[in-house]
């Protein structure tokens, strides 16, 4: 309880106006007579002051509370020089309005030191005591005087003490005045609303907060609590907190809003007239408002909570010693902690700015004690060692305090693996994981720099597998992918690590090989990389059998820098494929010079057909008995102004390469079957032989063509015969199978051309429907020699069992043709008999026939 005195101010003592004086000196019939008297026989009554006061304050100081009063002997100086003055004026004043003055201030200094009214009033007892025994032993003094004496010491000791006690009434009015302000300020001011009720919650007093609480602007006394907080159950409740004397807090809605009240039992004793002993204070407060800035702060706490939750960045809150102090999930995820694992970890172990580097989180700190923002690129090592890298946002949480940083964590793996697989898709093929273009030229460019300074060879290798554009059309892409893998997988275990395999697309592969100790060493690495790829492959089940060419350009000797040696290496691996592939070639000079001529033929066969450059050839076909001209074979010819006359073995490949095959292929049947017709109404029958490629074959629409093309000359499909190439069967896909039955319905006949240059596949003869086998000149030629004779003669037995006209190319000799006809090969054909012929002598050979 706050001591009262604290706030106590001593008022100033009004002086009682001259009325009231009168009043006071009439009612104690305190006269001028009687104050004259005491001044006249003042030198009768001589205190001895000095002696009376010592002797008082004596006596004073054997009662504890004064005893204290009095311990400081500076006050006790001024009260004894203060209590003597009084005596002498006691006698000699006139009580003028000084005189009062001086009593009510002696009063106040008195009530202020704490000397309480018994002390003070006694003192006046004291006087008397100690002055009306000397008037009474006066023996000067006539019995009268001395009545008239002690009656006016009486009345003024009295007045004078009557105005001292009025200080006290009056101080005590002052303070008690003061502490109502004080409680009715107290409960007019409260921050709640505040009222006492008596036992049955009549309501005694209460502020207005109170009273707005409850929705009133007044409260008028007596009125029941209940009636205006119909709280359900409050009457039972006050019963009880009065019965056990305890307080109670509740809260309920009243008027829309949320209000809690704090009831106790409150002692009135007889405070309140009528009212039992004990009552009740209630304490109301409007706890709307701050619930609902409660709940809108719990709402926003769990939106936080919510977004730090499912946040994808980790979130670290450390302290300034970088212990961690919280974190969200996505933090556990990142770093692979769980639980409470990562509470007080040292932010030292968990972020490094680059790998093994720890001394980087004290660094960060030091940062971010000079307010600097942070913003980087490191590493999170997690529970298990593992790095994750990461961006970091850090800064410091501002409100803090103690300082607390935030550390935001980026994780960077998908845009660090994203970055590297574009890294690996700029340097390296996506299908064999060699080096690609750029990045083999950047190699190839350093291996010349160490080429140089420690002088030694080098070989640029181009390796193209042969016929892969075959294996890809009847395998398909996929079994195609595979194989290009397999193949780069073997170059690589071929060639040393310290070479390089390169895929620049396709079915190309371009090789490094460095330290070459002189300009042959390159001879039995090569032979090592065909002899890997000779052994089978297997694909899906299947045996697949590969062959590669490859060029060779050599450093120093063909080039210096990169472009010119792979440009050197590319020119010789076209060479070696010119010559028959499965074979390396070394870059030559000469070599240039064909590869241009290679152009210029190409160049040229594009316009040959529509310039009238192509042009038939017709080779007799005779009958081996009596050499008969039984049909012919028709050859195409090319001469141009710039190349002369061609070889069909050089252009024909070329017309294929450029696709240019099927429209030349068309012309030729065209035009052989016009003037085969046109012989046979002259010259009656005739056996058509025309060649067709294996590029042909593969146009869906081929045979077709040739069905619509007989019956638009109308010659007899039975009198065409197309001849197909052991190497075309070999390489037989779908489309050509269909082509072949195609004609086959449609009555064309079908030879199998150079038999015995291939591999002579025997199964081929069961396989397809060929009426004709033409026996290759290469065999021909060598029929002297026992075996080859051998070998032709179970052909033409073969072929005759089969069925088939056996038909005999490049008889050259009489000994050939007798040979032959010995063996009973049906027809024969060659230089022996006649060469090709132009269309117009071919009709005059058809003539002598007869
Ligand atoms: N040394 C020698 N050679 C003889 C003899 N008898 C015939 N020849 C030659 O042997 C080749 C026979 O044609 P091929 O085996 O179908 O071989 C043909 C054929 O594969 C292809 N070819 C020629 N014309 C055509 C054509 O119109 N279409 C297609 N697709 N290929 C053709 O070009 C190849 C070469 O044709 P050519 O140079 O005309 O060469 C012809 C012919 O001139 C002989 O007694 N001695």
């Amino acid at each position: 309880m706050l001591e009262m005195k604290s706030f106590e101010r001593h008022p100033k003592m009004e002086i009682p106006n001259a009325e009231e004086i009168r009043q006071r000196k009439d009612f104690l019939e305190f006269t001028a007579k009687d104050q004259a008297l005491l001044r006249r026989y003042r030198h009768r009554l001589p205190p001895c002051a000095h002696t009376f006061v010592r002797a008082f304050y004596r006596h004073l100081g054997r009662f504890p509370p004064l005893k204290q009063l009095l311990s400081d002997p500076a006050r006790l100086q001024r009260l004894r020089a203060s209590q003597q003055r009084y005596f002498r004026i006691l006698l000699q004043d006139r009580c003028n309005a000084a005189y009062i003055h001086d009593r009510l201030r002696i009063g106040e200094v008195h009530h202020r030191i704490g000397l309480d009214l018994k002390w003070y009033t006694g003192v006046y007892a004291h006087y008397l005591i100690h002055l009306l025994p000397r008037l009474w032993r006066d023996a000067d003094l006539d019995d009268g005087t001395r009545e008239a004496l002690t009656a006016a010491l009486i009345r003024k000791v009295f007045f004078d003490m009557g105005l001292g006690i009025d200080t006290y009434v009056e101080a005590d009015r002052h303070h008690i005045a003061q502490l109502k302000t004080f409680a009715e300020r107290v409960i007019t001011d409260a921050p709640c609303g505040l009222a006492v009720t008596d036992s049955r919650l009549r309501i005694l007093s209460a502020n207005p907060q109170f009273a707005a609480l409850c929705g009133t602007e007044s409260l008028a006394p007596g009125t029941r609590l209940t009636d205006l907080l119909p709280v359900p159950g409050l009457e039972a409740l006050c019963a009880d907190l009065l019965l056990a004397q305890k307080h109670h807090e509740l809260r309920f809605e009243h008027a829309g809003r949320l209000l809690q009240m704090e009831i106790a039992p409150i002692d009135l004793g007889d405070l309140v007239a009528g009212s039992e002993h004990y009552g009740l204070i209630f304490s109301l407060k409007d706890l709307t408002e701050q619930t609902a800035l409660e709940t809108l702060s719990q709402q926003r706490g769990a939106h936080l909570k919510a977004v730090l939750d499912n946040i994808p960045d980790g979130i670290l809150v450390f302290r300034g010693d970088g212990t961690v102090a919280s974190w969200n999930p996505a933090a556990e995820t990142l770093l692979g902690y769980r639980g409470e694992e990562l509470q007080g970890c040292d932010i030292g172990k968990l972020l490094l700015q680059q790998r093994y580097r720890p001394l980087f989180a004290h660094q960060l700190l030091q940062h971010l004690w000079r307010e600097r923002k942070q913003h980087l690129e490191a590493f999170g090592q997690r529970r298990d060692g593992a790095l994750v890298p990461l961006e970091i946002a850090v800064d410091r949480i501002l409100s803090s305090d103690p300082p607390l940083y935030l550390a935001v964590l980026h994780d960077l793996s998908e845009r660090k693996q994203a970055e590297a697989d574009l890294e690996r898709l700029a340097h390296y093929d996506p299908l064999t994981q060699l080096p690609n273009r750029a990045l083999y030229l950047d190699r190839l460019r350093l291996e010349l720099v160490r080429a140089r300074r420690h002088p030694h060879h080098l070989a640029v290798m181009f390796l193209d597998v042969d016929d892969f554009k075959k294996i890809n059309d009847s395998l398909g892409q996929l079994a195609g992918d595979k194989l290009l893998q397999e193949v780069a997988q073997r170059l690589c275990h071929t060639l040393r690590e310290s070479d390089t395999v390169a895929r620049f697309g396709g079915d190309e592969f371009t090789l490094i090989v460095t330290d070459l100790d002189d300009a042959e060493a390159w001879r039995p690495i090569a032979a090592k990389l065909l002899e890997a790829l000779q052994q089978p492959f297997r694909l899906d089940g299947r045996e697949l059998f590969v062959r590669a060419s490859i060029g060779v350009s050599l450093f120093p000797e063909n080039g210096a820098d990169p472009h010119t040696l792979l440009r050197h290496a590319d020119t010789a691996m076209y060479r070696a494929k010119f010559e028959g592939r499965n074979r390396v070639c070394r870059y030559d000079p000469a070599m240039e010079a064909e590869a241009d001529a290679r152009i210029t033929l190409e160049s040229e066969l594009h316009r040959a057909l529509e310039r009238g450059e192509l042009s038939l050839v017709y080779q007799p076909q005779v009958e081996a008995a009596g050499r008969r001209i039984a049909g012919c074979e028709v050859l195409l010819r090319w001469h141009n102004a710039k190349l002369g006359t061609v070889a069909p073995p050089r252009f024909i490949p070329v017309l294929e390469s450029l696709g240019l095959i099927g429209a030349v292929g068309e012309w030729i049947l065209q035009t052989a079957l016009h003037h085969a017709k046109q012989w046979r109404q002259r010259c009656g029958e005739l056996q058509l032989a025309v060649n067709v490629s294996s590029v042909q074959l593969k146009d869906a629409n081929f045979a077709a063509t040739v069905l619509a093309l007989l019956q638009r000359t109308g010659f007899p499909p039975r009198a065409l015969e197309l001849e197909i190439t052991e190497s075309t069967l070999m390489e037989c896909g779908e489309t050509t199978l269909a082509n072949i039955d195609r004609l086959k319905r449609g009555g064309v006949r079908l030879a199998i051309d150079d038999f015995g240059t291939g591999y002579s596949s025997l199964s081929y003869l069961h396989q397809f429907p060929f009426d004709t086998l033409k026996i290759d000149r290469s065999f021909v030629q060598n029929l002297h020699h026992n075996r080859n004779r051998e070998l032709a003669r179970h052909i033409i037995s073969l072929g005759h069992t089969l069925r088939l006209d056996v038909v005999a190319e490049g008889v050259e000799t009489e000994a050939q043709q007798e040979i032959l006809r010995k063996l009973e090969c049906d027809l024969l054909q060659g230089y022996l008999f006649y060469r090709p012929l132009p269309a117009a002598q071919f009709e005059a050979a058809l003539r002598q026939r007869g």
